[in-house]
């Protein structure tokens, strides 16, 4: 059989395939249509199927259920119509493309079948046209290579023959490709994918996952899985892809909403958003640290976010008292000493607040306190914050009791519109037909105003006293400060206070001790928790996670090389063990970088001290450039020229500075004469076209052509600086060019000069 024959015979397979689809997906948007209209109906004729009778308490029983039932009809008919809507989605999504690989497995003597694997599987009656790629015997694709394989069914290990494994590119339902292979996932389909331009969102990776990505992906072993990986080596991918794999191997008892991701920022957010969807899922809960924190914190104090923290020790000389303050506050540590302390305070010491009424107190901090003791130890502290706030509440009734007698309220009342009285009136009218005493009326009507008046403007109290705001977390935060005895740890902390700011490093010491204390905490339907660039974490936002999440399942994925902090002390690896126990613990290297093509992988290898574990996936291309500009002004005109020729190969141009300061400054000199936009900000989408952005923003970000603002020594000068530099080339998958103002980084001292041009 040649070639052309097969490619024939397959294309006749992927049209039978579609001409099936598409039959399903007329009746399905027959039905749709049908129940859509159904839906409308019980809309439009809702209450003239409903018996509506309040006369007597059994009537009343009759129509809440005759509501009940109609209402539960019409959710029925919208949830039905919303299944058929993601159907047809899916369909839709499979005639465009059903399948991207076949593979040919036999048991012992049974003949061979042929599995057809896309991103969903579709049957025609019980004939499985098309595999999910998530189904157990899809693995063999993605581990094996024709001869014997074995796969993991539900029933047990399965072994066999592969005698063929076939790849496909399909668009728009016609073969643009297709490659016989012999290796687990072919080169040319890599290829053929990795050549493509760069997007403003992440694409899957269904078709061409690794191997070793795939055990990743599959996991479902570890209560820890660490994924180590060099840039560009898959690791957000592989996230992605295993908690699609994840919802479809438990899809009876887990849903998108017990899987949360914690990601560097938001443009990160808005750049992964559609992949699970294009893999007909629901998104996983999309967070960032800081999102968590400043909704956690609330909204008395701005959360400092790590970018602003950075920011700060990028462009100005930091002082030596804050790094102190932040290595001593990060550490697991200081974690340990909040417990201690939160237990100390079972016998006595937390601050708390009076609560006053027009300026004078009414319940003071004292009292507060002596309710709060008045408890056993055995009654733990978020015990007893319950306990206090029932009876706060107990005696603001009887303050506000009191209070209606006041003169104020009367001054009040005679401020009030004829409507409230009237409701006074009716009221009055009321009781005094009850109690049969002609003479109350006038009593009773501004014994209900009073205590109308004394409600409202008590209303606020209660909400205060309801969210525990008697009790002064930023005061007892102080003190454990102060009780540690180092003025390191104080000092800039009590100023941002002052500022209504809490600084990055002092949030999850705060939190942890305001949740230690109030036992207020996320809910525990969590089942999975995914962090995405971990080595960002410091051993106590570790901690803390643990703490926040205990029965959940954890992935962190992270590269090393990456931190922004320089190289790290404290390995997050090392730290994870040390917080989760080692048991069930897995980590997993990914050492092959696809990103970026293999010259410029070449070279940002070479940048690392250790980079020689770093593998890449040979894409032809052209070296990096590295640009020597004799002045600043020289440095722009170099900027410009090299962005108007990448604009012109690639679609995503990104201009990359180390902080937001320089971005603007350089935005400025470039914006009236290229097309470009500035992303100075974490809530920001990624948009078409040229941008430039700081460092941070960039991170687990690709583009077609990237180039570095200023690879100088006045930029990169520190050791530290390397991840940092190493971090924004990595983001370049077909172009990089590093323009220097005057004298090169002696960073890139240690790239041998035959793997750069220099211009
Ligand atoms: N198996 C694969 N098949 C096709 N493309 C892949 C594969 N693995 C990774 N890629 C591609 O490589 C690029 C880098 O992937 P990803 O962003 O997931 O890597 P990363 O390890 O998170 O990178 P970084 O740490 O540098 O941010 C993406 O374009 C992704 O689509």
């Amino acid at each position: 059989m040649t070639q052309d024959k097969e490619w024939i015979q397959e294309q006749e397979r992927v049209d039978y395939t579609i001409s099936k689809m598409k039959e399903e997906k007329e009746t399905l948007l027959a039905r749709s249509k049908s129940v859509q209209g159904e839906a409308k109906e019980i809309r439009n004729t809702f209450w003239d199927d409903v018996t509506v009778n309040f006369d007597e308490p059994d009537d009343v029983i009759e129509t809440y259920a005759s509501v009940t039932q109609q209402a539960e009809l019409l959710a029925e008919r919208e949830r039905s119509y919303g299944h058929m809507e993601e159907e047809i989605k899916t369909l839709d999504r499979l005639i465009y493309s059903p399948y991207f690989a076949r593979v040919d497995f036999h048991e012992g003597e049974e003949p061979p079948e042929s599995i057809y694997i896309g991103i969903s599987s579709y049957l025609d009656g019980d004939e499985y046209l098309v595999y999910d790629w998530r189904a157990p015997i899809s693995s063999i694709y993605y581990d094996g290579v024709p001869g014997p394989v074995s796969y993991q069914a539900p029933d047990g290990v399965r072994e066999g023959i592969m005698d063929l494994k076939r790849q496909f590119l399909i668009r728009s339902g016609k073969i643009q490709a297709l490659f016989d292979t012999g290796v687990s996932i072919g080169d040319e389909m890599l290829q053929e994918i990795l050549g493509s331009q760069a997007d403003t969102h992440m694409k899957n990776i269904v078709a061409t996952i690794q191997k070793e990505q795939n055990q990743i992906i599959r996991n479902v072993s570890s209560n820890l899985l660490f994924v180590q990986g060099a840039a560009g080596s898959g690791k957000t991918s592989v996230a992605l892809q295993r908690i699609a794999y994840l919802l479809y191997r438990y899809r009876d008892s887990l849903h998108s909403e017990q899987i949360v991701l914690f990601s560097p920022n938001q443009l990160f957010n808005h750049y992964i958003s559609k992949v699970l969807p294009e893999l007909g899922e629901q998104n996983m809960v999309q967070t960032t640290f800081l999102e968590y924190t400043q909704h956690h914190v609330g909204p008395s104090l701005k959360v400092e976010s790590l970018l602003e923290q950075m920011e700060e020790s990028l462009t100005e000389e930091e002082t030596n008292e804050r790094a102190q303050s932040i290595e001593i506050k990060g550490s697991l540590r200081f974690f340990h000493e909040i417990g201690e302390y939160a237990k100390q305070l079972l016998k006595g010491g937390i601050v708390f607040r009076d609560i006053r009424f027009k300026g004078e107190v009414i319940i003071s901090k004292e009292e507060i306190a002596d309710l709060f003791y008045q408890y056993e130890d055995r009654y733990s502290l978020p015990n007893r914050f319950q306990l206090v706030t029932k009876q706060l509440l107990k005696r603001l009734q009887e303050v506000a009791k009191n209070e209606r007698k006041k003169p104020w309220v009367e001054e009040e009342i005679e401020l009030l519109d004829r409507k409230q009285f009237q409701e006074a009136y009716r009221y009055a009218a009321k009781r005094v037909r009850k109690d049969k005493d002609d003479f109350k009326g006038h009593d009773y009507e501004k014994e209900f105003l009073a205590k109308k008046i004394v409600n409202h403007r008590f209303r606020k109290i209660r909400k205060y006293i309801k969210q525990y705001r008697y009790f002064n977390i930023n005061a007892q935060y102080l003190q454990f400060l102060k009780q540690k005895g180092e003025s390191v740890l104080i000092k800039q902390t009590l100023t941002a206070f002052r500022n209504g700011t809490l600084l990055f490093e002092d949030t999850v010491p705060y939190m942890y001790l305001l949740d230690l204390l109030t036992g207020k905490k996320p809910s525990n339907s969590i089942k999975y928790v995914f962090i995405d660039e971990i080595q960002d974490y410091s051993p106590i936002q570790l901690a803390y996670m643990r703490f926040l999440f205990p029965y959940s399942k954890f992935t962190m994925l992270g590269d090393l090389n990456q931190s922004i902090f320089g190289s790290a002390t404290n390995s997050p690896l090392k730290m994870a063990h040390e917080i989760f126990g080692e048991e069930k613990a897995e980590i997993v290297y990914l050492t092959k970088s696809y990103r970026s093509t293999s010259a410029i992988t070449k070279f940002t290898k070479e940048l690392l001290p250790n980079g020689e574990k770093i593998d890449w996936f040979e894409r032809p291309g052209e070296l990096p450039i590295v640009t020597i500009a004799s002045n600043s002004g020289d440095a722009i005109e170099k900027i410009k020229k090299h962005a108007k020729m990448l604009a012109q190969k690639s679609s995503s141009v990104a201009l990359i500075g180390k902080s937001k300061r320089q971005c603007e400054k350089v935005y400025e000199q470039l914006k009236d004469e290229l097309d470009v936009t500035l992303i100075d900000k974490e809530y920001s989408e990624l948009p078409e076209g040229m941008i430039i952005l700081p460092s941070y923003l960039a991170k687990g970000l690709e583009f077609d052509s990237v180039i570095i603002l200023d690879a100088s020594n006045k930029t990169y000068a520190k050791e530290s600086e390397r991840t940092l530099l190493y971090t924004v080339c990595t983001r370049a998958m077909h172009h990089l060019v590093l323009v220097v103002n005057e004298q090169p980084s002696t960073l890139l001292d240690v790239v041998p000069k035959e793997l750069y041009v220099i211009e």
